[in-house]
């Protein structure tokens, strides 16, 4: 099918959707796909309040359906309506009826026809569908908005980097932890995090549109229009990025910019050219907890880089088991990944494998770096051993079921990881180091009867600073891992 073809049907889709928003408030309504129609084609109708829309439909079973009942009705959980799809080319002039449809057409925001990587869409203001009016249209356009802008941030993987951004904070805190800096910091980098991810949806649009993981996704189904989108991640990263230079410093806010830029300009299309793309994101979600720790103590320390290492080698696995057991979606996305190019596994189960072995001694290194106590080093080698014992077996034997098993275990790494870094946390190493220098420093420098003289309850001596460091037990036995944030696909 030509172009001319696709127009042809998505005119009188159109035409249709004008159509259902004047008239038929009662009898069912027709409208004509023209001959054109090919498999593959689709068609969306997105709506305010579209799960509600969706259940009603599916409680009405009416839905939409073919005379020649050649196709089939796909409702989404939310969004849509229902988009139907030609199983097989069609030859002749296919007849759809949509009963119920006009009770739903006030709602109507957008309208979207796809055929391999072309979308077409175009939203209720265009299509001369007149909006719900009064404030229970308010209501809902604000709901309608909130779930895109919620969905655009990627909320649940932002809280998951808002995460390890409080966890470097609360590393690179001193003795006391400053609650109101903790929550700033934070809230910068959710602002932040939620720019970079609908800068990188905006740029993804066409692809997302092809994969079965993301073709819900607002952009793509047409549930907010491309300004609308790019306003939102504008205003979010200049806040996000203020907020961090104004109230917390001017590091923190340079390391969120940076990597704004870092996902969505480099990470984002290289994805499309490189497989070398799963290593920049790593480095993209390693950067967030660096910004913590900068937040806390305005400088990055050792400390700061074993966590961001830490997410670094975390990364890897996790990517590689998703890039894997998804490859098909990714390869219909048209993404370069490593998965792709290698037909037997093997060679994304060794990189994976690989980075769960570098993350075997960093548990030790927080030691080193007076970060955390020597219970940490060895919590860390359990847990490694346990998501390398899941990399060791994606590796032997290959398939997408290794591999999930492999990023369920990389889900449930992290948060132990993060939570056994923090309770093993030495809050007094960084002070220490510091006093431990100006002790000296002043030792130097005064002579002994000023040195004497000094206030010693305000200087703490290395043997005071042992004293003060307490170990605490494993938290193996006791401590449990959060919601996972980033849910396994369940296709
Ligand atoms: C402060 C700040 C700017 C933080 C940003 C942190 C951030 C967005 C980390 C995500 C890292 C990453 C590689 C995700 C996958 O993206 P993807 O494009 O492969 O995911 P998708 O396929 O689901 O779209």
């Amino acid at each position: 099918m030509g172009s001319g073809g696709r127009g042809r049907v998505y005119g009188q889709v159109v035409e249709f959707l004008k159509q259902s928003s004047k008239e038929c408030r009662s009898q069912p309504l027709r409208f004509e796909v023209d001959a054109g129609h090919r498999a593959g084609d689709s068609l969306g109708i997105s709506c305010h309040n579209g799960a509600r829309l969706a259940a009603r439909t599916r409680n009405s079973s009416v839905g939409i359906y073919s005379k020649n009942r050649q196709a089939s009705v796909i409702f989404f959980r939310r969004g849509f309506v229902g988009a139907f799809r030609a199983p097989e080319a069609v030859t002749r002039s296919n007849v759809w009826r949509a009963s119920n449809l006009s009770r739903f057409s006030r709602d109507v925001t957008s309208a979207v026809v796809s055929q391999g990587s072309i979308v077409r869409r175009q939203t209720a203001e265009s299509l001369g569908v007149s909006s719900v009016k009064g404030s229970r249209g308010i209501l809902e356009s604000l709901g309608h908005y909130g779930r895109c802008y919620f969905e655009l941030s990627k909320v649940r993987l932002s809280s998951f980097v808002v995460l390890s951004t409080a966890v470097g904070f609360w590393m690179g805190s001193g003795d006391t932890v400053d609650w109101t800096g903790l929550g700033l910091t934070s809230f910068g980098t959710m602002l932040c995090a939620a720019s970079a991810n609908s800068f990188n949806q905006l740029l993804e649009i066409s692809n997302d549109s092809r994969m079965k993981r993301t073709m819900r996704r607002p952009l793509p189904a047409g549930r907010i229009g491309v300004p609308h989108a790019l306003a939102f991640a504008v205003t979010a990263g200049v806040s996000g990025v203020a907020l961090l230079a104004s109230k917390i410093n001017v590091l923190t806010a340079e390391l969120g910019a940076a990597n704004i830029v870092l996902y969505a300009l480099v990470y984002t299309p290289l994805k499309q050219l490189h497989f070398i793309n799963t290593w920049v994101g790593a480095v993209v979600g390693a950067i967030p907890p660096l910004m913590g720790w900068a937040g806390a103590a305005g400088r990055i320390d050792a400390g700061g880089w074993v966590l961001a290492s830490g997410l670094y080698f975390w990364q890897i696995p996790h990517f590689m088991a998703l890039a894997y057991f998804c490859r098909h979606d990714y390869a219909a996305g048209g993404y370069k990944m490593l998965s792709l190019l290698d037909a037997s596994g093997r060679r994304t189960a060794s990189c994976a494998l690989r980075n769960c072995l570098y993350l075997l001694p960093l548990g030790f290194a927080a030691q080193h770096f007076g970060v955390t106590s020597e219970y940490f080093g060895w919590e860390n080698l359990v847990l490694t051993s346990g998501i390398g014992a899941m990399a060791a077996l994606f590796y032997l034997r290959p398939n997408p079921e290794t591999a999930r098993r492999l990023f369920r275990s990389s889900l449930i790494y992290l948060p132990f990881f993060m939570s056994a870094m923090v309770f093993h946390r030495r809050p007094n190493a960084i002070l220490n180091v510091e006093s431990i220098k100006s002790v000296e420093l002043k030792r130097e420098h005064l002579s002994e009867a000023e040195f004497n003289s000094e206030d010693k309850d305000t200087l703490i001596f290395p043997s005071k600073c042992q004293k003060t460091i307490m170990h605490r037990p494993p938290i193996a036995f006791i401590s449990y891992a959060p919601f996972p944030f980033l849910p396994a696909p369940d296709y």
